[in-house]
């Protein structure tokens, strides 16, 4: 059990994101059920669902939204960054100084978050990943000055409770959104193809399937007990002319690593490419 979390919590969009924060947190009993209510813009449904799982409160109407964001010490933002300005902008009437917002958005500047709340609240951006849901998350986050102590050590209780936190530069939440935030998705894409690749070959689904998930948990649990690179480490791997060897020629061929550079370069891009969108939209909606 890590440190708790006094105070209420509102989340603003309750998602996958929103979802995976809000189990690992309750997971690891750092807050109570009763000190969270989730929103939406108007899918009752899916609170209703919430709620059940989790046994935390659900705001079905603006009345009970409102009275949720007044008591909030915390605002958890989760709205797709397209969503931000509306949703701060259905809110803000109810919103106070003292609040902390949290951001979890990917692309939107500190700036942009308090243009859209129309005050100069505490904010902080963060960026997770969805293996929050399970307390192995990544999350990189970052500080608006007004941020006080106890606020920062309230969203670290948080962030801490899902996974690993390291603060950083605001510009640098791009790259983190790059590497850990979408990283995932990367991580899956090579485990489907390494489970195509055997089972075009001939392997059972199910053997591919045990047998890749294994690797790829005994390879990350190598690097983080044993301290050792993953470069030396694949290379303990790598017997002279034998079939690793084999495999990672044709990697390097294929120009594995360029492939990997440009599209975390991409996703970063794009990343500052969403923040530029809300910069320049300046009242309008991005
Ligand atoms: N999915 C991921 O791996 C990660 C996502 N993020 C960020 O998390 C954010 C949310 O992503 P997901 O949870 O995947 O999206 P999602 O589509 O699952 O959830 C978005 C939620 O926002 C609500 N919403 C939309 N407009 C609203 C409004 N005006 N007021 C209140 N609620 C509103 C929707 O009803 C829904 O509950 C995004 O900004 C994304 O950049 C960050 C890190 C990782
Ligand atoms: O794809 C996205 O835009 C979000 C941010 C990081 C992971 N998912």
């Amino acid at each position: 059990m890590g440190d708790s979390v006094q105070g209420n919590i509102c989340f603003i969009g309750s998602g996958s994101m929103a979802e995976a924060i809000l189990r690992g947190m309750l997971e690891r009993q750092i807050v109570e059920p009763g000190q969270i209510t989730v929103t939406n813009r108007q899918n009752r449904v899916r609170l209703e669902q919430l709620q059940s799982q989790y046994g935390v409160n659900a705001a079905f109407d603006a009345e009970h939204r409102e009275q949720a964001v007044k008591e909030a010490s915390l605002l958890l933002l989760a709205v797709k960054p397209k969503d931000a300005e509306a949703a701060l902008a259905s809110i803000r009437h109810c919103m106070h100084q003292e609040q902390l917002l949290v951001s979890v958005l990917a692309g939107v500047s500190i700036a942009s978050l308090q243009r859209f709340a129309g005050m100069e609240l505490p904010v902080i951006r963060t960026m997770p990943n969805t293996s929050s849901t399970i307390g192995l998350g990544a999350t990189g986050i970052s500080l608006s000055p007004s941020v006080t102590a106890s606020q920062k050590a309230q969203s670290l209780a948080v962030f801490n409770a899902i996974g690993i936190v390291k603060i950083v530069e605001e510009d640098q939440l791009h790259l983190v959104t790059a590497l850990s935030g979408s990283g995932p998705a990367y991580i899956y894409l090579m485990m489907e193809a390494m489970m195509e690749a055997a089972v075009s070959s001939g392997m059972e689904e199910a053997t591919a399937k045990e047998l890749t998930v294994q690797t790829f948990l005994g390879a990350a649990q190598m690097v983080e007990r044993t301290g050792e690179e993953p470069a030396v480490l694949r290379e303990k791997v790598t017997s002279p002319g034998g079939t690793t060897f084999a495999a990672l020629e044709q990697f390097r061929k294929l120009g594995f690593k360029e492939m990997v550079k440009q599209a975390m370069d991409s996703a970063a891009a794009r990343s500052r490419e969403m923040g530029a969108a809300m910069e320049s939209a300046k009242g309008g909606s991005a």
